[in-house]
């Protein structure tokens, strides 16, 4: 057993791959635990992950494997970086593996959705599937960061929020560096759910942008996006202070103006005219914006918030709204105050 704080990294795609590189880089041994054999050889042997990053090159002292035993066995934290549909079926895989260790690991997500059917915020499935001691001590890391950015080590400042501080001040240490900075927050809640609703927004913009519109539609839609993502997040209990932060209107911010947003690319291209099902096909990574628009829709109406730009974007997801009509019903409803904060 070596003295480098090992740190188990799941999900080999973009964010994955790119954090496992960001770890090792800072002195810490990683397993990046995957499910393709392919993918594993061509890490460990050629040290890239062309299919999501085509241009990087992954530090060679990332191991990549697809054995969950060898990857948890002596970590001392656990990194999920999956997509939000796979996180509750993994998670069910880790509860016998980790019952067999000595000492348990940190959890931490940076996964930004709500799960399909029970809208749960990752920190929810956790919550079901790990024993409550696990479970609490769960680290949400979130905000602004595209994988293709912190790859050539553009300066980024992220959120980690957890019900107990130590944890989230831990992963601070581990993660920050010269161009990595994090900061601490106590509203898991406000955290996640920021991180997760922005990316209805961001196809929202996309949307806007392959229709040709211009600067002016896409800050209203910001703003106005903000303004609702805040409005549920308060009413289930998040602190409003979390939506002007990192996870909030910072995460907002890069992916409702990045071509690197898949969110964003996939707005776009319906806004082009390209039908959902072809825009997915061709993306080959997720798109978290479309299930999470099917889940709000559903809590919204649960918490009986009006979402709707957010409502409008589900529309034409789901139910083949037409997305000029939409916007038209947007411009339309009726007159209100900026500063009324309940429809
Ligand atoms: N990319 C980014 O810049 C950022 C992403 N995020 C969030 O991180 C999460 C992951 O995103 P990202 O890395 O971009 O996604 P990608 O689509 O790039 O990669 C997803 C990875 O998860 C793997 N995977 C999917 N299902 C399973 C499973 N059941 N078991 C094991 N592996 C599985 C995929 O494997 P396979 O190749 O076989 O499909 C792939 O390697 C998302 O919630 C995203 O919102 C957050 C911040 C930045
Ligand atoms: O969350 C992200 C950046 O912070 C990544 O956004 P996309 O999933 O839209 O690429």
């Amino acid at each position: 057993m070596s003295n480098l704080t090992k740190i188990a990294v799941l999900g080999a795609g973009s964010w994955g791959t790119v954090l496992a590189d960001l770890l090792v880089n800072n002195g810490h041994q990683v397993d990046l635990w995957g499910n393709s054999a392919e993918m594993a050889a061509e890490i460990n042997e050629q040290h890239t992950n062309r299919h999501y990053l085509p241009e990087f090159q992954i530090n060679p002292a990332v191991h990549a494997t697809l054995d969950l035993k060898e990857t948890l066995t002596d970590a001392e934290a656990v990194l999920f970086v999956l997509p939000t549909a796979a996180i509750r079926p993994v998670a069910q895989q880790l509860v016998p593996v980790l019952a067999e260790l000595k000492t348990q690991p940190i959890l931490i997500s940076a996964t930004k959705g709500l799960e399909l059917e029970s809208h749960d915020r990752i920190s929810q499935i956790m919550a079901d599937v790990f024993p409550k001691e696990i479970a609490d001590g769960l680290v949400i890391f979130s905000g602004p960061s595209h994988a293709e950015n912190v790859a050539t080590h553009d300066l980024t400042s992220l959120t980690v929020a957890s019900q107990k501080m130590a944890n989230a001040r831990w992963v601070q240490k581990i993660f920050m560096n010269n161009y990595f900075r994090l900061y601490t927050n106590d509203d898991m809640l406000g955290v996640e759910l920021g991180g997760a609703l922005k990316n209805v927004i961001a196809i929202g913009a996309g949307m806007l942008h392959g229709l040709g519109y211009g600067d002016n539609a896409k800050a209203a839609l910001m703003t106005r996006g903000l303004a609702e993502i805040s409005r549920l997040g308060v009413k289930m209990g998040a602190n409003p202070l979390t939506f002007m932060g990192l996870s909030g209107i910072g995460d907002l911010i890069v992916t409702c103006t990045s071509v690197n947003s898949r969110n964003w690319r996939c707005g776009n291209a319906l806004g082009e005219g390209q039908p959902l099902a072809e825009v997915l096909a061709n993306m080959g990574m997720v798109v978290e914006g479309v299930g999470t628009a099917e889940a709000v829709h559903e809590l919204s109406q649960q918490m009986a918030v009006e979402m709707p730009i957010s409502e409008a974007i589900y529309q034409v997801l789901y139910e083949e709204a037409d997305l000029r009509a939409e916007i038209t019903k947007l411009m339309h409803r009726d007159a209100r105050n900026e500063a009324e904060f309940e429809n």
